[in-house]
């Protein structure tokens, strides 16, 4: 399989976020890698969010990936789409591969990662790291141990950590060299949303600040 486009080598802030509100209010504040995850809606529902959410991503120069809807990000050209192992047994990752769109794939252990470096994706997503409240895992949390011994084997491939990272936790997640922290209940639940989306920035993307 050919790879997929490439994306920055290091994403840094990734937040993952359920409504085109959200996504105006990140880019607006500095966000320059983002995510629409909006779960269990029929593609006619949710299409307005995601041709505005692209058309915002395209306004503010930033990398928006959209989860799940890989059709209709197809069709209306995002920047890149996010898919899970599920996901993967549906999409037709040729047609992404095709129109142009970057891929970044989740992974939960050592199998899912086999699969995934596989198929050469723009970025690769280890997760859970910690205990997370946002989504129902089957899986126990990996912890920190865990995601430096899977980076280890990941060489040059963009890497994401995801699940329960707050600010508190950043900086460990951090400091194993992974390249993204993607967060939700950290901006999304935070008492002040724009002061922790600054604080988040200053950590995951010291360089650009
Ligand atoms: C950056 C990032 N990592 C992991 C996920 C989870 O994707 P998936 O396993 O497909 O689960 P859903 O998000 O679709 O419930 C993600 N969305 N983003
Ligand atoms: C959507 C999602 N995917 C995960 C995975 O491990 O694949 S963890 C997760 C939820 C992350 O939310 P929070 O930052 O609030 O813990
Ligand atoms: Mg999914």
């Amino acid at each position: 399989m050919l790879p997929f486009p490439a994306t920055a080598p290091r994403l840094g802030l990734y937040p993952v976020v359920d409504s085109v509100e959200w996504i105006e209010r990140l880019l607006s504040a500095g966000v320059r890698t983002i995510q629409l995850r909006i779960k269990d809606r029929s593609s006619i529902d949710v299409e307005p969010a995601i041709v505005a959410a692209i058309a915002l991503g395209k306004k503010y120069a930033a990398r928006l990936f959209i989860n799940d809807y890989w059709q209709l990000a197809i069709e209306h050209q995002a920047y890149g789409v996010h898919l899970g192992q599920e996901d993967l047994e549906v999409a037709d990752l040729q047609a992404i591969q095709q129109a142009g769109l970057r891929l970044g794939i989740s992974t939960h252990d050592d199998a899912e990662l086999d699969r995934a470096l596989a198929l050469r994706p723009s970025y690769i997503a280890l997760g859970h790291i910690f205990p997370t409240q946002t989504k129902a895992m089957p899986s126990a949390p990996q912890g920190i141990s865990e995601l430096q011994r899977h980076l280890a084997r990941l060489g040059e491939m963009p890497t994401v950590a995801i699940g329960g990272i707050s600010l508190a936790r950043a900086p460990e997640v951090l400091a194993t060299g992974v390249g993204s922290i993607a967060v939700v209940s950290a901006i999304t639940q935070a008492a002040d949303w724009r002061l922790a989306t600054a604080e988040l920035l200053a950590l995951a993307e010291p360089d650009q600040r």
